[in-house]
């Protein structure tokens, strides 16, 4: 288990470039399984989840060549199926949530799909039935085997129909987009995910053949071909990684510039973050965040008390809240931070309390946090990382604070942020690896 010691109460000053994001990595790499001819990808991040996505890729078959350190060509012409029967798959696919999307493509392509309870984040109950339903709908058979642990699905043909999802599940959609390109006749799919990772998967698979329209809407419409060719594709800039660093600058009173942000992409990142008092200007394409003594949370028009709840887009992500809520521990105000998608993903502010932030725990799933407006520096603590976000955001409360922290289990960092000690190191953190 690798640990940061930080060395507290540092300034930045400098640019930081965002890496490719993680969250569409996952789905761009499951969907080269739809092809057998290449697939060319660029601004793929060099984090643990994708490298073990890529992995995985590559012990089923798939011929994986590194072009650059940030593009990969793959191709799926030899894929052998009989692997997702081996302890190793099984092994391999338990350890990251991205593998559930391996199952849309596997079942278009080759009519069937297993998977063993995949990993990712302990943050609450983390359901599949929107995966299973969807599959099912197109006509798959779905069973789970409790003595194996696998989810199985198998299907000698699929067939477009219409369906409603009882969630608009990220993943959930992105499989069911890529089981339905290759069924039989159209399929609709009403209150889809439409996050950018989506966007993007669906134009990706645009470009090798599918006809997929609505996308960026809640209804899509996909018509079925009968094979999809290759294609080349590049990943959006990290919005999660974007919205860590804004929060970052604000809380160590650094001024930062982040390079080609994708600013159309963000939604209403940006927005919320200007509401917890962060100034910022966009300068092109680049986001600069100038050095702030304080800042100040606003409050509602009525004057009321501003909460910042997570929604499914265009509404806040769930995966920047934790941010959100480390973020004012140090401004001036105060906010209920109210996470409605995950159970498990605030109990990390035990942490920041420790450290000396005001924050109560209402329940599992909001938070109120009295700002301590730059008058009162946290302290310095040893502490685990329990999830991605909530790790970052520890971070972030160590870089800020008064003394030194040791943060344990940062694996749990490094399957999103892309050399996360050495790029803050590079505009003047103080963080090493032990
Ligand atoms: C690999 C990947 O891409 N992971 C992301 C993906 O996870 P993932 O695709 O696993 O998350 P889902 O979108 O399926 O659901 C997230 C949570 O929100 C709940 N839910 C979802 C939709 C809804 O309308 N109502 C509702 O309550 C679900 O029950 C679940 O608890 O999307 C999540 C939600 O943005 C992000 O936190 C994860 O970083
Ligand atoms: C929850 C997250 O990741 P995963 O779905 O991979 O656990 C995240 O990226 O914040």
């Amino acid at each position: 288990m690798a640990s940061f010691h930080v060395t507290g109460g540092t300034q930045l000053k400098g640019e930081l470039v965002p890496q490719g994001a993680k969250n569409e990595a996952l789905q761009i790499l499951s969907a080269v399984l739809l092809t057998e001819e290449e697939m060319v990808i660029n601004n793929v991040p060099n984090i643990r989840d994708v490298n073990k996505l890529i992995d995985l890729l590559n012990e089923m078959g798939v011929r994986v060549t590194k072009n650059n350190p940030e593009s990969y060509t793959f191709k799926a012409d030899q894929i052998d199926i009989d692997f997702l029967e081996s302890d190793r798959y099984k092994q391999m696919a338990s350890s990251l949530r991205g593998s559930i999307m391996l199952l849309g493509p596997l079942l278009a392509r080759f009519k069937k799909g297993r998977i063993p309870q995949p990993g990712g984040d302990k943050i609450g109950r983390r359901r599949l039935d929107t995966h299973f339903t969807g599959f099912q709908k197109l006509g798959a058979k779905f069973q789970y085997d409790k003595k194996t642990g696998y989810y199985n699905i198998d299907a000698s043909h699929l067939t477009g129909t219409y369906m409603l999802l009882d969630e608009a599940s990220v993943t959930g959609t992105a499989n069911i987009v890529m089981a339905a390109v290759l069924a039989k006749g159209k399929t609709t799919i009403y209150n889809a995910a439409c996050e950018p990772y989506l966007q993007q998967l669906c134009s990706m698979l645009n470009r090798m053949g599918a006809k997929i329209t609505g996308i960026g809407s809640n209804l899509l419409n996909i018509e079925g071909v009968e094979s999809l060719g290759g294609t080349e594709h590049a990943m959006l800039p990290d919005m999660i990684e974007i919205g860590s660093f804004i929060g970052m600058a604000a809380m160590t009173q650094s001024e930062i510039t982040i390079k080609n942000a994708g600013i159309p992409h963000l939604g209403i990142i940006p927005d919320i973050f200007q509401r917890l008092g962060i100034k910022m200007e966009f300068r092109g394409d680049d986001i600069f965040i100038p050095e702030q003594d304080r800042y100040e949370i606003e409050t509602f028009i009525d004057g009321s008390i501003m909460t910042i709840a997570d929604a499914i887009w265009p509404g806040f992500t769930p995966d920047l809240l934790s941010i959100a809520l480390v973020v004012a521990t140090q401004a001036k105000g105060t906010i209920l931070i109210h996470q409605k998608m995950f159970e498990s993903r605030l109990f990390f502010v035990d942490k920041l309390i420790e450290m000396g932030a005001q924050v109560i725990l209402c329940d599992p799933h909001r938070a109120t946090v009295i700002g301590l407006d730059k008058q009162v520096a946290l302290k310095g603590i040893t502490m685990t990382s329990p999830d991605i976000r909530a790790g970052v955001s520890l971070l972030i409360a160590a870089m800020s604070a008064e003394g030194d922290s040791i943060i344990h289990n940062v694996e749990q960092i490094d399957r999103g942020y892309q050399n996360i000690d050495g790029r803050l190191n590079a505009i003047g953190a103080k963080i090493e690896r032990i």
